[in-house]
């Protein structure tokens, strides 16, 4: 099983090669190489104006680049025939015909996509089953995000692209989607996505790109690229008394001690407080996360 997936995850569904896209005289792109597995979920992160949306556009067939080379699923992205039928897509935005029911532009983009699927199976998937018959100029901005998504799953793609697919969705919104993620993924989907919720990609992805200014900074999975960054120990220090420890910094009150070996520092401070009677008011740990490596990215 476990070389099975090795297997399936070296057959590329997403390449990117040295590919760099300007608008007009402006460098959105530059020189960008990645690669996503047969069943990967690859999450695009970055900051504002980093040009992820623009890299999924070109992936998606809707910019050509300006140099470099794309392949979805081993064709030109602008094969329509050979790609567009196997592909899923969850723009940015995305015009819909205000005056068409949710369940009329479900079939409409059903019939489109080249694809076969039942619009009460993805009406029920997006929880809009309520809304099956209001026009989509009267949803909500969630409820018109939640209909995108729909119609990206439709006929479970091969492969799905997701532009900040949470946005602007509530919690229980934003964890239907990831279950129907899992879903897509449990029937064999490869994901590649973008969001600015960086505890999301942290708990889904499996790989993970960082976008800044243009080029990929860092490439990895979660446990790569939170390698080497310190945790961080805090609590109220007891007045007057010799840490066993130096503190690195105070924060709202509470001492802070980074450390990259929290299990060892954590037993020193305790045996310490226990032999000396102190008290340790407010006591916690906490590991790094993406957060980290994205002000990193951003100080850098
Ligand atoms: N049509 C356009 N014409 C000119 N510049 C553009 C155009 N679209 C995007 N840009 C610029 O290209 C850069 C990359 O934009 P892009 O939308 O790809 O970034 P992003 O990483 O998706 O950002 P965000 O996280 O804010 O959505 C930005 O500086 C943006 O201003």
């Amino acid at each position: 099983m476990a070389s099975n997936r090795a297997e399936a995850a070296s057959t590329q569904i997403v390449s990117v090669e040295a590919l760099s896209y300007s608008y007009g005289r402006f460098s959105a792109l530059r020189n960008l190489t990645l690669h996503v597995g047969q069943g990967e979920l690859y999450a695009l992160l970055g900051t504002n104006g980093a040009g992820k949306t623009t890299a999924l556009e070109c992936l998606e067939g809707h910019r050509s680049p300006t140099s470099g080379r794309v392949a979805v699923l081993g064709r030109s992205p602008l094969d329509r025939r050979g790609v567009r039928p196997r592909v899923g897509i969850m723009l940015q935005e995305t015009g819909f015909a205000a005056d068409l029911t949710v369940v009329e532009t479900l079939g409409l983009a059903g019939r489109l996509s080249g694809r076969d699927d039942d619009v009460r199976r993805i009406v029920q998937r997006v929880r809009l089953h309520a809304k099956s018959d209001v026009r989509v100029g009267q949803l909500s901005g969630g409820e018109k995000r939640r209909l995108e998504f729909g119609m990206a799953i439709w006929g479970r793609p091969d492969l799905v692209f997701l532009d900040e697919p949470t946005t602007g969705l509530d919690l229980s919104a934003r964890e239907d989607l990831w279950d129907a993620v899992a879903e897509l993924r449990r029937d064999g989907a490869t994901v590649m996505l973008t969001t600015h919720y960086l505890e999301e990609a942290q708990l889904h992805a499996d790989r993970i790109g960082f976008l800044h200014r243009g080029e990929l900074r860092r490439e990895g999975t979660v446990t790569e690229l939170l390698a080497g960054l310190s945790s961080r120990i805090e609590f109220l220090a007891p007045r007057g008394v010799s840490l066993p420890l130096p503190v690195t910094s105070t924060v709202n009150g509470l001492s802070r001690i980074e450390t990259t070996d929290v299990q060892r520092d954590m037993a020193i401070l305790l045996r310490w407080a226990d032999l000396g009677g102190h008290r340790l008011e407010r006591l916690s740990t906490s590991t790094s996360t993406l957060d980290d490596v994205f002000r990193a990215l951003t100080n850098s």
